[in-house]
C-alpha cells in the first residue's frame, strides 16, 4: 500500500513494530513466551489465552448464512458453557487497550494471536486488516471436548474447514497451553503444585512454544495431552487426531510441514469474518515508513514538520547520511527544501517470526533530531521523500516516485495548551479554503470496543494567524485517547495526523 493510509499504517505498526524503539504493546504481553500477567506463572500463559480467544471468537462462523466469525463478539459470549474459563476475560483486559479507531478490537484479537505464534517459534502468518466489531453476540457453536467426532466434524464444516483441516487446526492451536482444573474438573484433577495453581495440564511438553511436539508426542505415545489421555468421554483430541487413521498427524512429524500447514490454517481462521466484511490486502512492512508525522504552525508564523521514519530490514551504518527533501504547497521544488535528519544508536527495533530476527533503524525529524525541519507558511509543503547515502552515493526513497504526501489545510498551532485535562486547541486552517465543517474526531470505548465521537469546532469570531491561516479554537476535557481534527471542504475531508501523545505547554 501507499503511505499515508492511517488504518493500514496503524495496523502495520502493531503488526511489525515489536521490540526496541517505537515498539507496540502486543509483543510485551508475550515476552517472554511464558509471560502471564495475572499471577500463577507456571501453568498459564497469555500466548495460549490469546490464541484460544481468537479461535473461540471465530468458531461461531456459519459459512452458509455468513454470520459469526472473528468479530470480537466473544465479549458478549463469555458466560456460555462453551467458553468455560477466564482466559477470554483476561485476554480482553489486555487487548482492548490496543484497539482504536483504526485497529478494531477484532483486528487486535487477530494480531494478538499472530504475535504470540510468530514470537514463540511459529511461522510468519499473513495478516489482513479491517475486521468489524460485533455489537451483539453470535449464535453459539464452539466445539466442546465431551461432544462426539461427528459433531466436531459438523462444527468445523460449518466454520469452513474440512476434516483434515480440523485435525490441523486443533493440533496447531494445542501446541500452546493446556487444560485447567477449575473450568474442567472432570478432565484435570486438582493440583497440589504451588507453582501451578490453575492445575493446568499441558497439551505437549513445550506449552509456550510453537513446535510439532503436539503431533510427535501423540504419535510416539508419550503425550500427556489431557484431551488424549484423560477420561474417554472428553478425549476430543484423541478422536479428532485419529479420525483419518493418523494420516494428517503423521505428516506433522515433519516440522516444516507442520509449520507451513499451521501458517495457512491460522491465517484462514483469522480471516474468517462475517459476510460483508471486506478485509484489506495482506499487510507487508513498508520498506521506508514515516510515522507520527504532523505539521505545527509556530508563533513566528513558520511551519514545523515533525515525525520519524523507519527503514525496514536495515542495520546500523555509522557512515549513513539521510536527508529529508520536500516540495512546496504547489508541488514545486524549492531552494533549501532539504535537511539532514537525526539518528541515535537506540533507534533500532526488531521483529521476530520463523525464529528469525529482522532489524530496522529509525531516523527522526523532531525534538530528538539535531534540528527541527521548518519552512515558511506561504511556501509550506505538499510532499516529502528521503535521500539515503550509505557512503556510496545517494539513493532516493520516495515510494517508487509517489513521494509521501502531506496535507497543510489543517494543523495544530503551537499556541495550543493544556490545564490539567482541559485542552485548548488552536487549529490553523488555510485561508484559501471554505470549510463547511470543522470538527474533532475523538476515540472512545463502548463495551470494550472503540468507536468515534465528533465534536464541532465553532468558527472564530475574528480572523488571525498570519497571512495564510485562520485560527479556530476549542476547549475540551474529553480527549483522553486518540483524536484528529477534520475539515470538510466541498466533498473532501482534510484531517490531521492521529494525535495521542502530543505534548502541550501549560496555558498561561
Ligand atoms: C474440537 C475442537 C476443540 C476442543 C474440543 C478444544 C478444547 C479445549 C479445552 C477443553 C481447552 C482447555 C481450556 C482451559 O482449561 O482453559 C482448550 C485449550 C486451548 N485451546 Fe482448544 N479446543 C478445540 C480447538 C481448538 C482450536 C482450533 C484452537 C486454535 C487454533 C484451540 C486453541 C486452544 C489453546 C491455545 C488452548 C490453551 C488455553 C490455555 O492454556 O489457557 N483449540 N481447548
Amino acid at each position: 500500500y501507499t503511505w499515508p493510509n492511517p488504518q493500514l499504517d496503524e495496523l502495520e505498526s502493531q503488526r511489525y513494530d515489536r521490540h526496541g524503539y517505537n515498539s507496540r504493546a502486543l509483543s510485551a504481553g508475550v515476552s517472554p513466551c511464558k509471560n502471564f500477567l495475572f499471577g500463577d506463572t507456571a501453568g498459564r500463559a497469555n500466548a495460549a489465552d490469546w490464541i484460544r480467544t481468537a479461535y473461540h471468537d471465530m468458531a461461531t462462523h456459519n459459512i452458509v448464512d455468513g454470520t459469526g466469525g472473528l468479530d470480537a463478539s466473544i465479549r458478549f459470549e463469555e458466560d456460555r458453557a462453551e467458553n468455560a474459563g477466564d482466559g477470554f476475560h483476561l485476554t480482553l483486559l489486555v487487548l482492548t487497550g490496543e484497539s482504536n479507531r483504526y485497529a478494531s478490537l477484532a483486528d487486535v484479537l487477530a494480531l494478538g494471536a499472530i504475535t504470540a505464534i510468530e514470537q514463540c517459534g511459529g511461522p510468519k502468518i499473513s495478516f489482513r486488516g479491517g475486521r468489524v466489531d460485533a455489537t451483539v453476540a453470535n449464535n453459539p457453536g464452539v466445539p466442546e471436548p465431551q461432544q462426539d467426532l461427528a459433531s466436531h466434524i459438523a462444527a468445523f464444516t460449518r466454520q469452513g474447514f474440512t476434516k483434515s483441516e480440523m485435525i490441523g487446526l486443533v493440533a496447531c492451536g494445542h501446541t500452546f497451553g493446556g487444560v485447567q482444573h477449575d473450568p474442567f474438573p472432570n478432565i484435570v484433577p486438582e493440583s497440589n503444585d504451588p507453582n501451578n495453581t490453575s492445575g493446568n495440564v499441558r497439551f505437549d511438553s513445550t506449552f509456550v512454544t510453537f513446535d510439532n511436539k503436539i503431533a510427535t508426542e501423540f504419535l510416539d505415545g508419550t503425550t500427556g495431552n489431557p484431551l488424549v489421555v484423560g477420561p474417554e468421554e472428553t478425549n476430543s483430541d484423541k478422536r479428532i487426531f485419529a479420525s483419518d487413521g493418523n494420516v494428517t498427524m503423521s505428516s506433522f512429524a515433519d516440522a516444516a510441514v507442520f509449520a507451513s500447514t499451521c501458517a495457512d490454517l491460522f491465517a484462514r481462521m483469522l480471516d474468517t469474518v462475517p459476510r460483508g466484511v471486506q478485509l484489506s490486502e495482506v499487510i507487508e512492512p513498508l520498506p521506508v515508513k514515516p510515522q507520527g508525522v504532523y505539521l505545527l504552525l509556530l508563533e513566528d508564523g513558520s511551519i514545523q514538520l515533525n515525525g520519524e521514519v523507519r527503514f525496514w530490514n536495515t542495520s546500523e551504518n555509522p557512515n549513513r547520511k539521510i536527508q529529508i527533501k520536500w516540495k512546496d504547497r504547489n508541488g514545486n521544488p524549492c531552494d533549501g527544501c532539504s535537511k539532514a535528519i537525526g539518528h541515535t544508536i537506540d533507534q533500532v527495533s526488531t521483529f521476530v517470526a520463523n525464529n528469525e530476527e529482522t532489524t530496522s533503524v529509525w531516523y527522526s525529524f523532531n525534538q530528538s533530531a539535531t534540528e527541527f525541519v521548518t519552512f515558511d507558511q506561504h511556501s509550506s509543503i505538499s510532499k516529502f521523500w528521503f535521500e539515503v547515502d550509505e557512503g556510496s552515493g545517494a539513493q532516493v526513497a520516495d515510494q517508487n516516485g509517489a513521494s509521501f504526501e502531506i496535507q497543510d489545510v489543517v494543523m495544530l498551532a503551537d499556541s495550543s495548551c493544556r490545564i490539567t485535562s482541559n485542552l485548548t486547541l488552536d487549529i490553523a486552517i488555510r485561508k484559501d479554503v471554505i470549510p463547511s465543517r470543522v470538527y474533532l474526531k475523538a476515540d472512545d470505548f463502548a463495551n470494550l470496543a472503540p468507536f468515534m465521537r465528533t465534536i464541532d469546532v465553532p468558527p472564530p469570531a475574528s480572523t488571525s494567524g498570519g497571512d495564510s491561516y485562520n485560527i479556530w479554537s476549542i476547549s475540551d476535557t474529553s480527549l483522553n485517547r486518540g483524536w484528529t481534527i477534520a475539515v470538510d471542504v466541498g466533498d473532501k475531508t482534510y484531517e490531521t495526523a492521529y494525535l495521542q501523545h502530543h505534548v502541550f505547554g501549560t496555558c498561561s
